[in-house]
This record gives C-alpha cells, structure tokens and sequence, in this order.
C-alpha cells in the first residue's frame, strides 16, 4: 500500500494532478486506516440497540434454567402407558408458570395439570397437551401413546452455562439484547460512540429557515448526512455548522474537531478551483490524505486521510457526490472506527431496465427506482436524474443506487447490476 501524501500546496495534486484510484482501491485505503475504537462504556439494555459488543460475552446460567412444560396439559410418566390404550390416569396436582414443586416423585398412573412455562416436578418426563386428553373429574384419558420427552423444554437444552453468547463487534439487535435479558443482565459493556464531527463548507450556503440571498443555496447535505447518522445509535454527531470557503475558517474548525473527534466529515470544497480550501486547510495541521482521487462518478474529488488520529473524509459537495462517496468510501471506514465486523455496503441482484453509455474504466453510480421483477424475481431498474451530481430530485424519488460497473461502456437493458437499497426502518 502507497503511503500517505503529506500536504502542503505543493505537493497536493488533488485538483490537477492526483493520481485517480479505482473505488474499490480508495475504500480499502480509507479501511485502512480507519483504527478501531478502544474506550468502552457499561450502558443498559434498554439504551443498547445497534451499539458494538465491546468483548465476548458469556453465558452465566442455562436457558431455560429448568425443565419446563411447553404446552398447557398433563404431565405423565411415560412408564405409565403400557399395554394397549386408552389411558386412565388420576390427577395428582396442579402446577402453574412460577409455582415450584418441591414434593415426591410422582406415583404410578399419576398425572398433574400443568401449564405452559411452569417447572415440570420430579418423575414426570412427558406433558400431554390438553387437546389430546379427556378429562373426568380427577381423571384423564389418554388415547394415543405420546413420545418420550415430548413437550418438555429442558434446562439448558438452548444455552449451557459457560458457553459463549456473543462475540466482541457483534451489533446488538433487539433479538441479542432478549438473550442477554434472558440471562438476567441489565446492563452491557459496549464500545463509546462514535464521535463524528460534520462540517459544511461553502460560502453559498444557508441553514433552511433563513432568507436565502442572490447566489446562494440552501444546505442539504447537512440534514442528508445527519439524518443517516441518525439511524446509527453507534455514533454521535458534532455539527460545526456552516463555514465559509475561506483556509483561515476551515483550518480554525478542523483543529477544533481533531481535538475532540475520531472523524471529521466535510462536505464541499475539495475539487480544483481556487475556493476549494479543504485541502490546504488540511495541510495548516499537518494532515496526510490517502485518496485524492478516484474513478468513479459522482465523487471524483472525495479525499480521505488523517489529521492526528481523526480521520478525515472531505465529501465533495454536489448532494449526490456527498451521498455516494458517505455511503461507497467514508461509512465502512467509520463503521471500522465503531468497532463493527460487517462493514461494506449491502448490494442485492439487480437488472437494468435502461440504456446508458458510460465511460470505460469509471465506476458510476446512479439513483434507480425499481420498477418491477425480472423473470427470476431481480428488481428491474430504472435510472433517475441521467447522472446529475447535483440532483436533489432525482435521490430523493430514488429506491437506491445501482453500481455501474468500470468494465462497461454501454448499460444495455436486462444486463444484470448490483443495487443498493435506501431502505431505512
Ligand atoms: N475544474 C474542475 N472543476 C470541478 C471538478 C474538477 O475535477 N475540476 N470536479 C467537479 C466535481 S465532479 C464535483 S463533485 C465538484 C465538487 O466540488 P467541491 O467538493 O469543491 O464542492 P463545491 O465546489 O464546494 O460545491 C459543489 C456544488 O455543490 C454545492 N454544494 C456544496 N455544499 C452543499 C451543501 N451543503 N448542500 C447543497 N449543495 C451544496 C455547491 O453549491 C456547488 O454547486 O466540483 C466539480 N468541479
Ligand atoms: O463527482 Mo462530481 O460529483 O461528478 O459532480
């Protein structure tokens, strides 16, 4: 792997002469160099959802912790059915979810009433559901012999005391949470939050509620980006708001974010012309880049490097290049930050249901509706927006974006292409 570019504005080809890397190359550099996080915290169960497991965590009693009935019904000893049926047995007792038997062994022909969760006492190895028993009284038939064993959940027959649960990196879904519940812990040991600042650079650029003045444009790639982090209880978000395209005001804020946070992500300003001040402002703190450039599109100009130990992912700021080259480069780098395993993008099997000519070599991705099944049950894309980077149009009637493959030119319809899905909740 290449080293770092240390940068003055010199040595920064960013604009003109960087070296253009394929998007597979630059997201494993940003993975690179993306270093997990090391501080833990102990949070409750309840305000765990999503967070990263901070070490393996292991079992400290079985599940269930005893032998339990599964049905409402008779429990019975097996011995008892000899012969041809029926089966006459007499009831001996009742036992209901949270009594305990401590009492004899069951006696010969002896049933008890139990219920669904109650303990199953001493002696008795088969419930018999209520459905297959005619009760009488004290007494119940049984008319067809049941299997040994059936109906009873034995203790430990889903987790053994001892045994490993889950392991350090695994997300806590609300099903891992219910299995660590169901060992009585309240609490659990994850990895802190992810601490993420966020920076819009541009001088065009107004928060929505204010006036908007000649030449200038609302902000969207702050809400765009905020908003995804929202649906990530691994991280929070250090918003430095608005800062205009000028070095002095962008180095002021990166040193303020390097010294409180793990990432830093900006959006605008990184492409060649003069005003583009990322970079340099990047160098005043003696940052590294990784990626200046890479073939694809939108989000040619993404820059990923280090100021300190924050990583830094410079978004360019046309919407849809902020969104692609956040979702494509800077998330499973900060996903690795987080201390998650699984960290690259979920692409499913797709068709096109279009024709495009693209640029050989380039890896493009373009928002897509899925439209339909092909023959085999592939979503059927079709392409919004005929590639504008700066269509808020286009990403917001969007299902998701589909990857367009370097090696083609031409997109021809049915021809098979990886979609990823926007899907949230
Ligand atoms: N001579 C060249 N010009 C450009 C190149 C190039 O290689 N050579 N690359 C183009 C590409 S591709 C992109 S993408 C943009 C990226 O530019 P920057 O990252 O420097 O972004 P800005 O110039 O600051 O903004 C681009 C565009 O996006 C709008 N913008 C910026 N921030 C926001 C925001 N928070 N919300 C909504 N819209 C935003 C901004 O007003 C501009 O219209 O550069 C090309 N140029
Ligand atoms: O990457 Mo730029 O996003 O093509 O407009």
């Amino acid at each position: 792997m290449e080293t770092a570019t240390a940068l003055t504005n010199e040595t920064c080809g960013a604009g003109a002469d960087g070296k253009v890397i394929p998007v597979d190359i630059a997201a494993a550099k940003a993975l690179t160099i993306a270093r997990v996080l090391s501080e833990t915290e102990h949070v409750p169960l309840i305000d765990a959802t999503g967070r990263v497991l901070a070490g393996d965590v292991r079992a400290s009693i079985d599940l269930p912790p005893f032998d339990n009935s599964a049905m409402d019904g008779y429990g019975v000893r097996i011995a008892d059915f000899i012969g041809a049926g029926p089966w006459e047995l007499l009831i001996g007792g009742r036992i209901a979810a949270g009594d305990f038997h401590a009492g004899q062994a069951a006696s010969p022909n002896e049933a008890i009433r139990i219920f669904t969760g109650a303990p199953v006492p001493e002696g008795f190895d088969v419930v018999v559901m209520q459905e297959h028993c005619e009760r009488s009284g004290d007494e119940i038939t049984v008319a067809k012999r049941p299997r040994q064993g059936e109906n009873i959940r034995h203790a430990g027959e889903d987790v053994t005391a001892g045994s490993r649960l889950m392991s350090a990196g695994d997300q806590l879904s609300p099903q891992r949470l219910a299995l660590l519940a169901g060992q009585g812990l309240a609490d659990v040991e994850v990895l802190r939050k992810v601490r993420v600042g966020l920076i819009s650079t541009g001088s065009e650029l107004r928060d929505p509620g204010e006036p908007l003045g000649r030449g200038q444009i609302y902000n969207s790639n702050r809400i765009m980006i905020r908003a995804m982090f929202s649906a990530f209880p691994w991280a929070e978000i250090v918003d430095y708001g608005i800062v205009p395209d000028r070095r002095d005001a962008l180095a002021e804020a990166f040193g303020k974010a390097a010294s409180l946070c793990d990432v830093l992500v900006t959006t605008g300003g990184v492409s060649a012309g003069e005003e583009d001040h990322v970079v340099s402002a990047l160098g005043h703190h003696g940052g590294t880049l990784d990626v200046l450039k890479v073939a694809m599109r939108p989000g040619k100009p993404v820059k990923i490097g280090m100021i300190g130990t924050m990583l830094f992912a410079g978004l360019p700021g046309n919407p849809n290049a902020a969104l692609v080259t956040f979702r494509q480069i800077a998330l499973p780098a900060i996903r690795t930050i987080a201390g998650i395993r699984s960290v690259t993008p979920e692409w499913s099997p797709a068709v096109a249901g279009f024709t495009y000519q693209k640029r050989l070599g380039r890896t493009e991705f373009v928002p897509v509706k899925a439209v339909g099944l092909d023959e085999i049950g592939r979503p059927v894309l079709d392409m919004l927006g005929r590639g504008s980077s700066a269509s808020l149009m286009a990403m917001a009637l969007a299902d998701g974006i589909a990857m367009l493959p370097p090696d083609a030119a031409t997109i021809d319809q049915g021809m098979p292409l990886r979609f990823e899905s926007f899907r949230c909740g």
